[in-house]
């Protein structure tokens, strides 16, 4: 499903974790998150699957307005968080199970069956979780997100602590439901590794706005890649001294119209042709 946020703000008494937050993020996209710490990424996240509200603004999954829908839309939103803890004593089975009728979900075996065989743990599906490691834990955390099928994915550092085999694992399964489903998948990283292997679209953010967002290989064209990418577009020299979203572009920031090359990062946005070829700032 498409998601739509519009001039969205939230905040925590003195801080603004979501300052006027416009972006467009199409159906069936697998699209990275990045910012610093604190950038309002989590606060995303959390406006998305309806636990928080924003203070102004829409957020919209599809046609629906997730602050004025009931559970249902939630039950269309499966979210891994960045840390997601589950019953020591109780097996990967019966966690799911759990979460499955907590959630209303009908076909409870056979879901769990299914999400169990998608992230690779159905040998360990009765372990007690206590014994899991850190990549098995994550793959059961996605199992969970996975329960309900849903339209939007959202993955919170999924692979954050994970040994290099744990993450090429995850990111196996990623990619694996993003091209077995339509789901549109949203990732959250500071691994901006991880963000380049696995997603076709990226936006920034800093202190809770959108700094730039388009598609990986336009914004990293004329770059060395995302990394520098990144840094150009956060240490402030990719954006206007009016403090506007120089790559975010295109309307409601669907981050379609942004810079070619890393230079264009680094102009104003209504920096004219010529000055685009005498590469004036
Ligand atoms: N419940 C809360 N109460 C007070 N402040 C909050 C709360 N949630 C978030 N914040 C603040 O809002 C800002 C954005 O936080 P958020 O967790 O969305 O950022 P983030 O981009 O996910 O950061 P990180 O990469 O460090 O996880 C931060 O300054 C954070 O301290």
């Amino acid at each position: 499903m498409h998601i739509e946020t519009t001039d969205v703000t939230r905040t925590y008494g003195a801080v603004t974790a979501l300052d006027g937050l416009t972006l467009s993020i199409p159906s069936g996209s697998t699209f990275g998150l990045l910012g610093t710490n604190g950038a309002g990424k989590t606060t995303l996240f959390r406006l998305l699957i309806g636990h928080e509200t924003p203070d102004s603004g829409t957020v919209r999954i599809g046609d629906t307005t997730v602050s004025a829908a009931g559970p249902e839309i939630r039950e269309r939103v499966g979210y891994l968080p960045e840390r997601a803890g589950f019953p020591a004593e109780l097996t990967a089975r019966e966690v799911l199970a759990v979460t499955a009728r907590v959630r209303g979900l009908s076909d409870v075996d056979e879901r769990v069956a299914s999400v169990l065989s998608t992230v690779g743990l159905d040998g360990d599906a009765d372990r007690p979780v206590e014994g899991f490691s850190n990549g098995m834990g994550r793959r059961l955390g996605l199992a969970t997100a996975l329960l309900p099928d849903p339209d939007v994915l959202l993955l919170d550092e999924p692979t954050a602590g994970l040994d290099p085999l744990g993450v090429v694992a995850f990111h196996r399964i990623v990619e694996d439901v993003s091209e077995r489903t339509d789901a549109t998948v949203l990732v959250c990283s500071h691994a901006l590794a991880e963000v380049e292997r696995l997603c076709d679209r990226v936006a920034i953010l800093n202190d809770g706005q959108l700094l730039a967002a388009g598609e990986l290989s336009e914004l990293t064209a004329g770059t060395s890649g995302l990394e520098e990418t990144f840094e150009a577009v956060v240490t402030g020299d990719g954006q206007s001294g009016d403090g506007q979203a120089v790559a975010a572009g295109g309307p409601a920031g669907s981050g379609t119209e942004r810079p070619s090359d890393a230079s264009d990062l680094q102009r104003p946005p209504d920096a004219t042709p010529a000055d685009r070829e005498e590469g004036t700032p």
